[in-house]
């Protein structure tokens, strides 16, 4: 059995190139200025190239109006929007994203980010076609290197329709652990296979793929 696995927070082309070799699902781009992993939208429309029609490009935003989102869709085309809120209520980016993104000829996928209570509780995350569980740092919004509540992340994966992806805190070193704890359907990470903030590890990112390929 193989698990859907997304690496999030490239920024660097060579890092792309590393990352595309492993052979991941998806690969994640902030377009976030606060971000230590910030890329703008015109850079990833230049390396769109390089990535296999395969392999899903996601865009991830925090709380972003709807001229932000139409500005990342007609610059850099991506197969999936991810939406981090720090401001915005669930029901309000939900609107945002059918407004923007389902009127469009391109039609992204819509990710929601958010903590499994939040899943759990609010409705409006089911209005998304991938609910990702994420830790939550008003600071850092995302790519915390934090783990969410695994405990409930495993209801949510079992009652949500929308496929969970779990975010947060995830490495080589706990990845088997938490496929077991949750059993989500995909995986996401970021500083888990990192050498420094914004700098993937060739090796961490090697193996963690390889991991989701061959879960126990
Ligand atoms: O990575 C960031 O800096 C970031 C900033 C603002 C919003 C989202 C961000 N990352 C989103 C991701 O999808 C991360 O992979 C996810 O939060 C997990 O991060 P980590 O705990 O570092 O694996």
């Amino acid at each position: 059995m193989s698990v859907f696995v997304k690496i999030c927070g490239i920024c660097r082309k060579a890092d792309l190139d590393t990352v595309l070799a492993a052979k991941p699902d998806a690969v994640g781009f902030v377009f976030w200025p606060r971000s230590p992993r910030a890329v703008d939208p015109e850079t990833v429309a230049r390396w769109s190239e390089s990535v296999p029609a395969s392999v899903l490009r996601v865009a991830v935003m925090v709380d972003p109006d709807e001229t932000q989102l139409r500005e990342v869709l007609d610059r850099c085309a991506p197969d999936a929007v991810q939406l981090h809120r720090l401001a915005v209520s669930p029901r309000d980016t939900a609107d945002r994203c059918e407004r923007v993104l389902g009127a469009s000829a391109q039609a992204p996928e819509r990710w929601a980010a958010c903590t499994p209570t939040e899943a759990l509780t609010d409705e409006s995350f089911r209005r998304f076609d991938r609910i990702l569980l994420d830790a939550f740092d008003r600071a850092r919004v995302g790519g915390t290197g934090r783990c969410c509540d695994w405990t409930a992340a495993r209801r949510a994966a079992g009652e949500l329709e929308p496929p969970v992806i779990l975010a947060g805190g995830l490495s080589p070193a706990n990845l088997t652990d938490a496929l077991a704890a949750v059993r989500p359907a995909g995986v996401d990470v970021s500083s888990g296979v990192e050498s420094a903030p914004g700098e993937k590890d060739p090796d961490k990112v090697k193996r963690f793929i390889e991991l989701c390929r061959t879960p126990s």
